[in-house]
């Protein structure tokens, strides 16, 4: 089961309950001060529900169900991927937050590699749950050390979020950088070789 507090667990969660969230969202169109039943509103819990089952879709997903096809090539330089785009949501306003994450590892000893879309699918599985950016951050490299056991691993994510551009501090344009860096690509000289890289447009 997923841990409820670091949300860092095996999943599957529980069926996601639509019902639930349709009243949820039609309370929450009467504390506004609307009228749920007129007729453009009529569907919008309906929708608004389907949408958050997608936006959490994550939280009924493992690691493990998208790192599935790996290869001994025997390649054993960094392989990374870059600017794979990343929607997700705050966990403290639920509002979303997007922008890039470059995901980077040197392989086992074997030269066991996964396919490229697959760290792509890595960061859809932890983006898609009610999240931080740190934590989005650490799960990615976390999970990547343990079922690939690659030799280092180097996840760097930057996000605008929209919690401080629609609301409260509203700074849009304000980029958060988080990074999680395991193994060895932690050497001063491996790890600058791949900022290099990330950096690089
Ligand atoms: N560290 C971190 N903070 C986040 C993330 N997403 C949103 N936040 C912050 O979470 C904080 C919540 O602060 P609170 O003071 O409880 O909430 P608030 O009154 O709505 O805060 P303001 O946004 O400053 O108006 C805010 O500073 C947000 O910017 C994230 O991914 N990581
Ligand atoms: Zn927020």
């Amino acid at each position: 089961m997923i841990d409820p507090v670091t949300l860092d667990g095996e999943g599957p969660v529980g069926e996601f309950d639509e019902k639930r969230a349709e009243n949820a969202i039609r309370e929450l169109l009467l504390a506004v001060g609307e009228d749920p039943d007129r007729e453009g509103l009529r569907d919008t819990p309906a929708r608004v529900a389907r949408a958050y089952k997608e936006i959490f879709a994550g939280l009924r997903q493992r690691p493990e169900d998208v790192l599935t096809t790996t290869f001994d090539l025997g390649h054993d330089e960094m392989v990374l991927v870059k600017d794979i785009e990343v929607l997700s949501s705050c966990e403290h306003h639920l509002l979303p937050f997007h922008g890039v994450a470059h995901v980077g590892y040197i392989p086992s000893e074997s030269g066991k590699i996964t396919g490229l879309s697959k760290l792509a699918r890595l960061v859809e599985v932890f983006a898609r749950r009610p999240q931080v950016q740190e934590r989005l951050t650490t799960q990615v490299a976390d999970s990547l050390m343990r079922i690939l056991e690659p030799r280092g691993v180097i996840v760097v994510i930057e996000c605008e979020h929209m919690c401080m551009t629609v609301r409260g501090v509203r700074k849009p344009g304000a980029k958060t950088i988080t990074s999680a860096v395991r193994g060895q690509l932690r050497d001063a000289t491996t790890r600058a070789e791949a900022m290099s890289l990330i950096m690089a447009r």
